[in-house]
């Protein structure tokens, strides 16, 4: 499977420029505040038109764009767990499907939480919900924008290391602010101002972290 892209867009003063190629594995957008990142996600996902360019799919059959899940507050947490695979439909889950949510939901150290109204639910629990409803959709495609969110360091590691196991035969692409998870993906992505500035392994990337947790 392959993405490639080379696109650009103006959204008011800002403009995106961008263009490579993305294999399976997982990968890290990083970058500043208003860099670019969710807007070349958008692009990528086909959420998003871009003005110039284009995105090119070979071999992905599916793509899903997660950032967040806002859920009703009675909603239980096996709905939104089942909303990456069937978008809140009314029909009732099956046996066979709650398996293979529960399966996703326990990588994450959620599915205890399946009988738990969404209202009740912690920042960090709804966040690893929200990423267990990613993996359950099953995707060739994912694009997670800023999956940590809400969640401690020892979540963070684990959250990423499922999504490095997971993205084996896909191709995984979340953007994030923490360095210290780096290490977990196969590439980085360096945005600055609209542009990827640099691309490689974590055990080359240096810059431009000097001594800083934030990326
Ligand atoms: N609809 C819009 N109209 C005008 N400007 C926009 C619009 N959408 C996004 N922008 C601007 O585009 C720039 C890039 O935004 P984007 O959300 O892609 O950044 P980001 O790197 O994801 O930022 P963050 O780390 O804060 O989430 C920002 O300056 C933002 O204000």
């Amino acid at each position: 499977m392959l993405v490639k892209f080379e696109v650009e867009k103006r959204l008011g003063d800002f403009l995106l420029s961008a263009a490579g190629e993305l294999a399976e594995g997982l990968r890290c957008i990083v970058g500043p505040n208003g860099s670019g990142k969710t807007t070349l996600m958008k692009i990528l996902a086909g959420l998003m038109k871009p003005d110039k360019g284009h995105v090119s799919m070979f071999g992905v059959r599916s793509v899903v764009y997660i950032s967040d899940l806002p859920s009703p507050p009675d909603v239980l947490g096996i709905d939104v767990l089942a909303a990456g695979r069937t978008r809140f439909s009314k029909k009732p889950i099956s046996e066979e499907e709650e398996e293979t949510l529960l399966k996703y939901a326990e990588l994450l150290g959620v599915a205890q939480l399946a009988r738990r109204r969404w209202g009740t639910l912690s920042g960090g629990e709804r966040q690893r919900l929200v990423v267990a409803a990613a993996l359950a959709a099953e995707a060739d495609f994912l694009l997670l924008d800023e999956p940590l969110s809400n969640l401690h360091g020892d979540w963070r590691k684990r959250v990423m290391e499922t999504l490095r196991n997971y993205a084996r035969q896909r191709i995984v692409v979340v953007t994030t602010h923490h360095g210290d998870v780096l290490d977990c993906c196969a590439e980085i992505l360096a945005m600055r101002e609209g542009k990827l500035m640099w691309r490689g392994p974590p055990s080359e990337y240096t810059w431009p972290i000097d001594g800083k947790c934030d990326v």
